[in-house]
C-alpha cells in the first residue's frame, strides 16, 4: 500500500451503530453498538448465524437502510442526515453492489449492463477504466452478448465489473457465490481477491461459507446483533470452528 492510500480516510467507518425494528415488547435489536473501520484496499468477510444481523449490517453500511443510532461514514461523507435522493446518488456513484442473484438487465448487452451505473449518473464512459475492468473480470470477448447467453459465473463477473466501473469507495457483496457451483464460486472469489490486491478496491462480503470467507483478509463475526470477534488471515477450518462456538453461545 502506498503512502497516499495510507493517509486517506478509511473506506467505511461505523461507530456505535444500532438498528431496532418495531416498538414495545416486540422490539427486535438487529444491531447493537456496532463499530468497524474498513481500510482502503482490504477484503473483509462478515459471518454469523442466521438472524445475527448480517444483512442489517450490510444495509446500514451501504446506505440502503437507516440506523436507529450511531454514525456511518463512507469515505469522508456522513450518511445520517442525507435525504433519500442524496442516498440514491451516493449509492450509485460511490458504492458497488454484488448480490447472489446477479440482477442484470436481460435486454441489455454485457457492456451496457456494466456501464449502466455511469449512464444513470449521466457520466461519460471512461474507455480506459472500462477496458481495465472488463479485462480484470475476463469478459473482453463477450461484451456484445446478452446475460442469457452467459453461464452463472460469467453473469456474476458482469455484476462485479458493474460494481467496479464507477471506482466506488467500497464494494458490498451479499452472498456473491451463493448461486454458483464450487468451482465457479472459487473463480469468482479469486476475482474478488484480485479486485482488492490488484486493483486496490475495498470489499465487504457477507457469506455463510467458511471457504468463501477465507479469501478475505479478515473475518468479523456477528452474534445477536453484536460483533463477536475477528479472525485475520483465517483458514476455512478456523472460521468453521469459530462459527460452531457462536452457535453454542446463541443457543446456550
Ligand atoms: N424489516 C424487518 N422488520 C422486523 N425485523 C427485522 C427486519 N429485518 C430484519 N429483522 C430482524 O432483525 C434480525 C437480524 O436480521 P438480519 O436479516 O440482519 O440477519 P442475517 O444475519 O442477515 O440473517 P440470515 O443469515 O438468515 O439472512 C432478525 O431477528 C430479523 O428477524
Amino acid at each position: 500500500m502506498n503512502a497516499q492510500v495510507m493517509t486517506m480516510a478509511p473506506a467505511l467507518r461505523m461507530s456505535g451503530v444500532s438498528k431496532t425494528y418495531g416498538t414495545g415488547a416486540g422490539t427486535v435489536h438487529a444491531l447493537r453498538d456496532v463499530s468497524i473501520e474498513l481500510r482502503r484496499g482490504t477484503f473483509t468477510a462478515v459471518m454469523g448465524p442466521s438472524g445475527s444481523g448480517k444483512s442489517t449490517f450490510l444495509h446500514c453500511a451501504a446506505g440502503l437502510d437507516r440506523p436507529s443510532g450511531g454514525q456511518v461514514l463512507l469515505g469522508d461523507v456522513e450518511l445520517s442526515g442525507m435525504t433519500e435522493s442524496q442516498l440514491t446518488v451516493l449509492r450509485r456513484e460511490r458504492i458497488g453492489f454484488i448480490f447472489q442473484a446477479y440482477n442484470l438487465l436481460s435486454t441489455l448487452t454485457v457492456e451496457q449492463n456494466i456501464t449502466l451505473p455511469l449512464r444513470l449518473a449521466g457520466k461519460r464512459v471512461d474507455r480506459g477504466m472500462l477496458t481495465q475492468v472488463v479485462r480484470a473480470v475476463g469478459l473482453d470477448e463477450r461484451l456484445n452478448r446478452l446475460p442469457s447467453e452467459l453461464s452463472g459465473g460469467q453473469q456474476q463477473r458482469v455484476a462485479i465489473a458493474r460494481a467496479l466501473v464507477t471506482k466506488p469507495d467500497a464494494v458490498f457483496a451479499d452472498e456473491p457465490t451463493g448461486a454458483l457451483d464450487t468451482r465457479t464460486a472459487r473463480q469468482v472469489l479469486e476475482l474478488l481477491r484480485h479486485v482488492v490486491t490488484g486493483m486496490g478496491q475495498t470489499v465487504l462480503m457477507v457469506t455463510h461459507d467458511p471457504v468463501a470467507a477465507s479469501y478475505a483478509d479478515s473475518v468479523v463475526f456477528l452474534a445477536d446483533g453484536q460483533f463477536a470477534g475477528e479472525l485475520r488471515r483465517p483458514t476455512p477450518e478456523m472460521i468453521a470452528e469459530r462459527m460452531t462456538h457462536l452457535g453454542d453461545r446463541r443457543t446456550a
